[in-house]
């Protein structure tokens, strides 16, 4: 499949060579405002190609993105150090107002997948500017936080983290849910799998987890300035899923209809992910205080998109 890529710094640039190097995609194109950057990028992901399966990789302008599959949006300021998701939200809802509208003149029927944070608002405001059905504007959301929470959980428990079942859902950001009542490790609840792998999960052990999942990005950006391995291998994870129509469960975030209350609210959830985009959304058994958390992350979210979609054209 042919995949466009809106963004090529840290994000859009590893996601291109994550996706040539797991063979995600035949066909990569890297769009920038800095087109000298595109196009170094897009040089050196083809030099990993006689590594990998055959792929081109190219850079262009939007034009170059007909017949695309798929379109990363990738664009848009990260955070600095200390900064909140959140905090992004005015600077980058201007440039997808820039950018949506190009990418649709030239790729009418690609499915967007939105990376740029705050990743959430970001798929809402993606949603209404493109007039796309939510199912075909999709947000790497939890993706990334769940791959997060099954490494940490893995490692706590001696396994490999693809033995992990565990998911987390709502805001791609400090108010996400780790939700633990529904965590599986060999066929069993995740406490009596931990207790019968000889590893019991103390109060203290579950609180490291949490704060390892909910703070990853702040300590990776506080090391290196930015994250972008692991969103990568969520975006070329959820590119496979369109481009094999695998219908493989993942959390991913659209805008959705009503969530505990709140209407019409982008957030992360298990989705079934194959050819059309979105095929399904899945709600899974909450616990008390996991219900509460999510309709607080929606609601905060809410207050978000609220707040900015004042000024949208
Ligand atoms: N969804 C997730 O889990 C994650 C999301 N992110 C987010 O991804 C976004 C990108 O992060 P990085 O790649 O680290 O930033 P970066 O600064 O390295 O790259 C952003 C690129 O966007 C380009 N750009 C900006 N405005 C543009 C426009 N109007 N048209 C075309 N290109 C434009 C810039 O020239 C730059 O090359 C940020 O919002 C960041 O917070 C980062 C990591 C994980
Ligand atoms: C930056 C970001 O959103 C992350 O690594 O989770």
């Amino acid at each position: 499949m042919k995949v466009g890529i809106v963004g090529a710094g840290a994000v859009g640039a590893t996601a291109g060579f994550a996706m040539v190097m797991s063979g995600a995609a035949s066909e990569v194109v890297l769009v920038d405002m800095n087109e000298k950057l595109a196009a170094a990028q897009a040089q050196d992901i083809a030099h990993a190609v006689p590594f990998a399966r055959a792929a081109q990789v190219r850079h262009g302008g939007y034009a170059a993105l007909a017949g695309a599959g798929v379109v990363v949006l990738a664009a848009g300021v990260a955070q600095r150090p200390g900064e909140t998701r959140l905090q992004l939200l005015e600077r980058n809802a201007a440039v997808f107002g820039a950018i949506i509208p190009a990418v649709l003149a030239a790729a009418p029927d690609a499915i967007l997948l939105v990376a740029t944070n705050p990743l959430d608002v970001m798929t809402q405001i993606a949603t209404r500017i493109s007039g796309l059905p939510p199912s075909r504007v999709i947000g790497s959301g939890t993706i990334l936080d769940t791959a997060r929470f099954r490494a940490l959980l893995a490692d706590r428990l001696g396994v490999t983290p693809k033995s992990v079942h565990a998911h987390v859902v709502g805001e791609h950001g400090d108010s996400e849910v780790l939700l633990w009542s529904g965590a599986t490790v060999a066929c069993l609840p995740v406490d009596r799998g931990a207790e019968r792998l000889k590893r019991p999960l103390t109060a203290e052990d579950r609180a490291a987890i949490d704060e390892g999942v909910r703070r990853a990005a702040y300590h990776i950006i506080d090391g290196k300035g930015h994250t972008a391995f692991g969103i990568a291998g969520g975006l070329s994870r959820i590119v496979a899923a369109i481009a094999g129509d695998e219908r493989a469960v993942l959390t991913c975030s659209i805008l959705n209809d009503e969530v505990l209350g709140v209407p019409d609210v982008a957030l992360s959830l298990p989705r079934v992910i194959g050819a059309g985009g979105v095929l399904e959304t899945v709600m899974p058994d909450l616990s008390e205080e996991e219900a509460a958390a999510l309709k607080r992350s929606a609601d905060i979210l809410k207050e978000a998109v609220t707040s900015v979609e004042k000024s949208l054209p």
